[in-house]
């Protein structure tokens, strides 16, 4: 699945929007040989005008209703991210009221053309032509401030991550500098694309790899989950709820080596708030940097770990060391629930 704001058009300016069907029209009407008498020709050519101008309105409007997806009908990642960036009911007013806008104008096309056909004096369509052509133009004027919402929140969400909601995903955690990317490089055996994240400078980090068939992406978001919950501001809180709508394992980083520039305890410190943040998820921890680090820090953290019953598995990120144990572990994790929603959706379709 692609970005779902990524084919959301810009939206021209009232007077531009105004303009272009205006000036289409008289093309339109220009480019007409209507036959008859002089009124039923002035006829054909205001009737054309009208219709034209309706059309075009209609049209740019559709456009962007029908590639702006519905806010309900998001992945529920999408959803949180869309909160955190734009407001959701103004966006879904918005929206609304170009619904409202493109109603509004074929009644309007079709009240007027009838009037048209009763009439059979030329200056009288030309006024009730100019009377429909005032009455759109301020529909649209009106709704302009909704037209420019839509477009500061294409701008923004345009950029989200493109990150495939349908891979079982892998998110990775730990302090800055603790080899986070290293690691995500060695398990996706490819390099990472970096996609935009609205909450961090750096970007995200997307990568995937496959094993028995399945794929799995793994996801590292520089800044989110490196550090104390007290530092994070309330679009990060929110950010970081995306992500648990996302993903399915944590892999904890440890560097007992500290090379990173901070100390275990802070270490144990900050893993013990994302443990307790993501309690309803499997967490992985590896201890990095083995190959440098003291082995007393390592089993200080390693009985940390033990403590709480989980079981370290000790790393090289660099070189590769303890990775294919690290994938076992995390396939013996998601693989069998992958198998049950395949088995499921099976049934289901066996069924129906
Ligand atoms: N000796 C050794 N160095 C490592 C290992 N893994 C990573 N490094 C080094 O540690 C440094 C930080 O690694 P990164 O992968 O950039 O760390 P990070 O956590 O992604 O950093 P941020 O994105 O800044 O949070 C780099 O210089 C890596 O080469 C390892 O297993 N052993």
């Amino acid at each position: 699945m692609k970005n779902p704001f990524e084919k959301m058009p810009t939206i021209l300016f009232p007077d531009e929007l105004i303009d272009k069907a205006f000036r289409r029209a008289e093309k339109a009407a220009s480019a007409a040989t209507p036959r008859g008498k002089p009124f039923q020709k002035a006829r054909e050519r205001e009737e054309l005008r009208i219709r034209t101008v309706s059309q075009v309105l209609r049209d740019n409007l559709r456009k962007v209703l029908d590639r702006t997806p519905g806010v309900s009908t998001l992945p529920p990642f999408y959803q949180e991210l869309l909160d955190t960036l734009v407001d959701r009911d103004m966006f879904h007013k918005s929206l609304a009221s170009i619904n409202w806008a493109i109603k509004t104008i074929k009644m309007l096309e079709d009240r007027y053309v009838e009037k048209i056909r009763y009439s059979r004096d030329p200056d009288e369509m030309a006024r009730l032509r100019r009377q429909f052509y005032g009455r759109v133009a301020s529909i649209i004027k009106d709704i302009g401030d909704r037209l420019e919402y839509l477009n500061k929140a294409r701008d923004v969400l345009k950029d989200l991550p493109i990150i495939d909601l349908n891979l079982p995903t892998i998110v990775i955690a730990g302090h800055p500098n603790v080899g986070k990317s290293t690691l995500l490089r060695q398990l996706t055996n490819a390099k990472p694309e970096v996609a935009s994240y609205p909450f961090t400078t750096k970007g995200i980090n997307v990568g995937q790899f496959e094993e028995h068939w399945l794929k799995y992406q793994v996801i590292d978001t520089p800044g989110l989950l490196d550090r104390p919950l007290s530092e994070r501001n309330e679009i990060e809180r929110q950010a970081i709820l995306a992500l648990k709508h996302l993903g399915k394992v944590i892999i904890y980083i440890f560097d007992p080596s500290e090379y990173c520039g901070y100390p275990i305890e802070h270490q144990m410190h900050l893993f013990e708030e994302i443990y307790e943040e993501f309690k309803e998820f499997p967490f992985i921890v590896v201890l990095n940097k083995t190959d440098i680090a003291d082995e007393e820090k390592i089993q200080k953290v390693e009985s940390f770990l033990r403590d709480i019953g989980i079981d370290p598995i000790r790393i090289v990120a660099k070189d590769g060391t303890g990775i294919d144990k690290l994938k076992e572990r995390l396939i013996g994790i998601i693989k069998p629930e992958m198998e049950a929603i395949v088995l499921h959706n099976m049934g289901r379709s066996l069924n129906g």
